[in-house]
This record gives structure tokens, C-alpha cells and sequence, in this order.
């Protein structure tokens, strides 16, 4: 299959990953920001990181609820190309951050069932991008990366007043079948191409660049 699907890696922390992804044809690296996650950097850690980035390819920093002190850091140290927002960050917020960082940022939105679609035009106007995720299965999980789908009819023939990733629980097993049922035009996977959390395989990075080939 011929595909022009922009594929998102995220949550790399080696510069083996990174080389991996770009090599495999990956249009954005994502680096986490959240603390509590097992792929986590610091801003130190990123900058480091961001070293082994070519151009062409997309850094984007992913945080959760992050007050300006932590974006402040960040936009000091990181030379980003996007901001992936993962919380509950408002319209408001989203715009600020917008401003303040004269960055794209891509508002996440996770998806449970028919009633959270709403929540998909709220941002309109306001975001660059939407991440549209599966909902976090417990108010203590991670925020995403849970390696959870949604169910993807919920999404197919929508239309779509911004461009957006599909994420949630994808696999080199399923990506194909996610694209062809929702037509994605872009695609985000973390846990799916890990062998334990935090843990990038080389090879499932590979296969699913290759699976949308
Ligand atoms: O990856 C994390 O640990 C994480 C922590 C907090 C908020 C979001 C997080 N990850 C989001 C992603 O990696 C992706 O954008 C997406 O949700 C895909 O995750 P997965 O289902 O693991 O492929």
C-alpha cells in the first residue's frame, strides 16, 4: 500500500530511538514532559536529544496542565517545533500558550463514547492540530500513552475543521486498519512500539512506519 500517512513517535528518550524513528520515515518525534510518566525528560534531557533530530523532522513537546514556569524552561532549553497539550487545558489556555510560545500547539482530546465528540470543535480556531486519543480508563492513569483504543467508527466519515492525528492503543498490527476505517491523515503511537513502558523496540518502530507502506 502507497500511503502519504505523517506518522508521530512519541515519547522518545535514547538517541537510538530517535535515529530509528527518522530513519524509518517518521515525520515527529514527541518528547514527554509529565513527570509521573516512564518516558519523561527533563528539559536537559531534551535539549540533549534534540541534537540527534534532523530537520525535516518535527520535535514536539508533550505536557500536562504545565504552568508557564515548566514552558518557560522548556522554551529556554528545547528547540521545539510544536506543543502537544495532554491535559485538560481550556480553549483559553491553549491560545495563551499559543501566544506566549509562537509555537503550533496540538490540543489532545480523549475519546470514550459518542458524548466527548463535541469536544473535538471546541478548539477550532484556536488549536493548530487536534490529537484525538482514547479518554484515560481512571481519574489516576496517565493522561494518555495507556496503549488504549477508542472505538474508531465513532470518528469515520467526520468532518474535521482542523487537521488531526488519530492515537490511542495503535500497533504495527492495527494501524492500518485505524487508517482505512477513520482516514487519518496522521497517526501517533507510543506504547505500541515498546517492548515495557519507557522502552522503544528498534524493529516495531520500524514495522509500523513500514505497516502504512
Ligand atoms: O506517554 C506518556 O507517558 C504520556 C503521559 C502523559 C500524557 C500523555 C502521554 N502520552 C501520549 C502519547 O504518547 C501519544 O500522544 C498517544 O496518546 C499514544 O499513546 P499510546 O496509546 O501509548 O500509543
Amino acid at each position: 500500500m502507497q500511503s502519504t500517512v505523517r506518522v508521530k513517535i512519541c515519547g522518545l528518550r535514547t538517541p537510538e530511538a530517535v535515529a530509528a524513528a527518522a530513519e524509518a520515515g517518521a515525520s515527529y518525534v514527541g518528547f514527554v514532559f509529565f513527570p509521573r510518566s516512564p518516558r519523561a525528560l527533563t528539559p536537559d534531557e531534551a535539549r540533549a536529544l534534540s541534537v540527534d533530530v534532523p530537520s525535516g523532522v518535527a520535535k514536539v513537546g508533550l505536557l500536562v496542565d504545565a504552568d508557564d514556569a515548566l514552558l518557560d524552561d522548556i522554551d529556554r532549553l528545547v528547540p521545539l517545533d510544536m506543543l502537544q497539550l495532554h491535559g485538560s487545558e481550556t480553549p483559553e489556555r491553549v491560545a495563551e500558550v499559543r501566544t506566549r510560545y509562537g509555537l503550533p500547539v496540538m490540543k489532545a482530546i480523549g475519546i470514550a463514547d459518542a458524548a466527548d465528540l463535541s469536544l473535538l470543535d471546541d478548539f477550532a480556531g484556536v488549536a493548530d492540530q487536534i490529537l484525538v486519543d482514547a479518554k484515560p480508563p481512571t481519574a489516576g492513569a496517565l493522561p494518555g500513552g495507556n496503549g488504549l483504543s477508542f472505538d474508531w467508527r465513532l470518528i469515520a466519515n467526520r468532518r474535521w475543521s482542523l487537521p488531526w492525528m488519530l492515537a490511542g492503543g495503535l500497533t504495527p498490527s492495527n494501524v492500518a486498519e485505524a487508517v482505512a476505517l477513520t482516514g487519518a491523515p496522521q497517526v501517533d503511537v507510543s506504547s505500541g512500539v515498546e517492548s515495557a513502558p519507557g522502552v522503544k523496540d528498534l524493529s516495531l518502530i520500524k514495522a509500523f512506519v513500514d505497516a502504512l507502506r
